[in-house]
């Protein structure tokens, strides 16, 4: 069967002159042909010259080059984004290692906090509470007929930046660029939404250029009718659209999560997707260990969704490695404010109530607070695994690492707190601490660690590992739900993908170069298990292989035929 990519097929459009080139993914620029020029109603609009897209992206990178702040290529790319989708794509798909810190994390972060200073133009649905019962209408207003990946964010905790109100927006934005550049999905398919309910947020409040409703949050009664109204809006509007739920806080995140992933094609990145790249990450270093994952005492620094997500996560593969469930929840260990999660601990979530350490277990630990601290488990757990999923800067002290250390052989450290500057401890630090003997992932991108003449490359465990594949597999075969196996198939293909685990070189990771071909990996596997579970379309391995190469949209431009409006 040969079937034209569907980027190879003419464009049939009613658009033509100035609007066509104010149709950022219509928009070819100095790429329309003399004949399209014509044809369109362009002669005279734009500089004489023909150029090719290599052409174009050769000026960009120029230009890119000219500005020495992060935030300001983040500005510059998101204008090139505003104007010419497929330029952008091809932009940063030809420096993709280069960009990516720039249009996603950690530069991201920098783009939520300014967002309403450095804002030039609109992308996406901006839904204010107080449209709620004009929901159907809003959604109208985006004008793509066709949505298929929306991610959306109420701002309440960006990366571990807090409560950004509508400059959340920025982090959506930041997601759906990475389903494209990484995950195939064409941008005329992607939807960013922020739902704006007020902020808690001060400084915001307080700003003149604040572009969100001036108010605090709504209640949570309020709330949570509102995002119910969102939710059957959208269903109604786009049935078949994947709904990412990102940087959600952390009262609201699991409830939601909970209401709705057995109705609705849905996931949260922060929970699920954080929790499949991080599983995948810790069984590449537990195989470039030798060990097992179900042998490991997991220790992590912050309670909270994410890291609860995590855990139970561990909890589930270590289960299916062997371990019997008791034996594996007694493996990990909780540390949040207030020190150790134990069942005598009052006021927890029920989601962390499943990951208390048990009073008999830590009976003969010595400790001198109510709970025992960071420091008191290394001592006396003598734990192998170590996450930092804080949002704190600086909670992995020197005093930490070095009892860590002396505890096990080459422990495995993960800081995964966002953006940079929110990481629990830099990997310099925590090479240095350990005296070079550790295998360490971050959240956010740091250079390789140069530590007594040996290179460490540091990977990025980030969730972007995960949601394009997930996006890409989930479409192939239009699966109805995500279920946590079509997770953890993702988490193993990205393990068995690891060049350390595999080859005993390189990184834990592949290179984000390598996203794109390891994302069609992880839509094989994860769309294979959805029709496995009956979540999808039955397809066979050969078609369901060339729908997803297929549908992986390419930035190149597509010839345009003109019709009336
Ligand atoms: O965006 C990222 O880099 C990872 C993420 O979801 C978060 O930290 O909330
Ligand atoms: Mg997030």
């Amino acid at each position: 069967m040969s079937v034209t990519p569907s980027n190879k097929r003419p464009l049939y459009t009613g658009y033509a002159g100035s609007a066509l080139l104010e149709t950022p993914l219509l928009n070819k620029g100095s790429a329309f042909t003399r004949e399209e020029r014509s044809t369109f109603n362009l002669t005279g609009l734009l500089p004489p010259r023909y150029e090719t897209i290599e052409e174009q992206v050769s000026r960009c990178y120029l230009q890119y080059r000219s500005f020495d702040d992060a935030i300001n290529k983040h500005i510059y790319l998101r204008a090139i984004q505003d104007n010419n989708e497929t330029l952008f794509y091809r932009l940063v798909q030809q420096h993709l290692e280069e960009m990516l810190p720039i249009i996603y994390t950690p530069t991201v972060g920098d783009a939520c906090e300014q967002f309403s200073d450095i804002y030039r133009s609109s992308r996406g649905l901006f839904i204010s509470y107080d449209d709620r019962y004009n929901l159907d209408d809003v959604l109208r207003n985006a004008t793509k007929a066709k949505v298929k990946v929306i991610v959306v964010t109420d701002g309440e905790r960006v990366l571990g930046l807090g409560d950004q109100g509508i400059g959340g927006m920025g982090i959506s934005i930041g997601k759906l660029s990475l389903y494209t550049a990484c995950g195939g999905i064409s941008p005329a398919y992607t939807l960013p939404v922020m739902l704006d309910v007020g902020t808690n947020n001060e400084k915001l409040l307080n700003d003149p250029m604040y572009m969100g409703l001036r108010q605090k949050r709504v209640a949570q009664e309020q709330y949570n009718e509102f995002i119910d109204l969102f939710m059957t809006a959208v269903n109604r509007r786009w049935p078949d659209a994947i709904i990412q739920f990102e940087d959600f806080a952390q009262p609201n995140a699991m409830p939601i999560l909970q209401r709705y992933r057995d109705q609705v094609c849905c996931f949260n990145d922060d929970i699920q997707g954080t929790a499949a790249v991080t599983v995948g990450t810790l069984l590449a270093a537990c195989r470039s260990k030798g060990v097992s994952l179900h042998q490991q005492k997991v220790v992590f620094v912050g309670a909270g969704s994410a890291g609860c997500g995590i855990a139970e996560q561990i909890i589930s593969q270590m289960v299916a490695e062997g371990a019997t469930e008791p034996q594996a929840r007694s493996q990990i260990y909780m540390v949040d404010r207030f020190g150790l999660l134990t069942e005598t601990m009052p006021d927890l979530r029920d989601f962390q109530q499943a990951l208390v350490q048990r009073s008999e277990a830590i009976s003969d630990w010595s400790f001198s607070g109510d709970y025992p601290s960071l420091l008191d488990v290394m001592h006396c757990a003598k734990p192998t695994i170590l996450i930092g999923v804080s949002g704190q800067a600086g909670l992995f002290t020197e005093q930490v690492i070095r009892a860590m250390k002396k505890g096990c052989d080459t422990p495995i450290i993960f800081p995964l707190s966002n953006p940079s500057r929110q990481v629990e401890a830099t990997p310099e630090q925590v090479i240095h601490w350990t005296d070079g003997d550790v295998i360490i992932a971050t959240g956010s991108p740091f250079a390789p660690v140069t530590y007594q003449g040996k290179q460490h490359l540091i990977t990025q465990c980030n969730n972007s590992y995960i949601f394009p594949g997930i996006g890409l597999g989930v479409l192939a075969v239009k699966a109805r739900l995500i279920s946590d196996d079509m997770l953890r198939a993702a988490s193993e293909t990205l393990a068995a993908n690891s060049p350390l685990a595999n080859t005993g070189q390189g990184g834990l990771l592949p290179n984000f170069t390598a996203l794109a071909e390891l994302s069609k990996k992880i839509a094989f596997a994860v769309a294979k298990v959805a029709i496995q579970q009956g979540l999808a379309l039955e397809i066979d391995d050969n078609v369901l292989q060339q729908k997803i190469e297929q549908n992986f949209w390419q930035p190149q431009y597509r010839s345009y035929r003109r019709v009336s409006n």
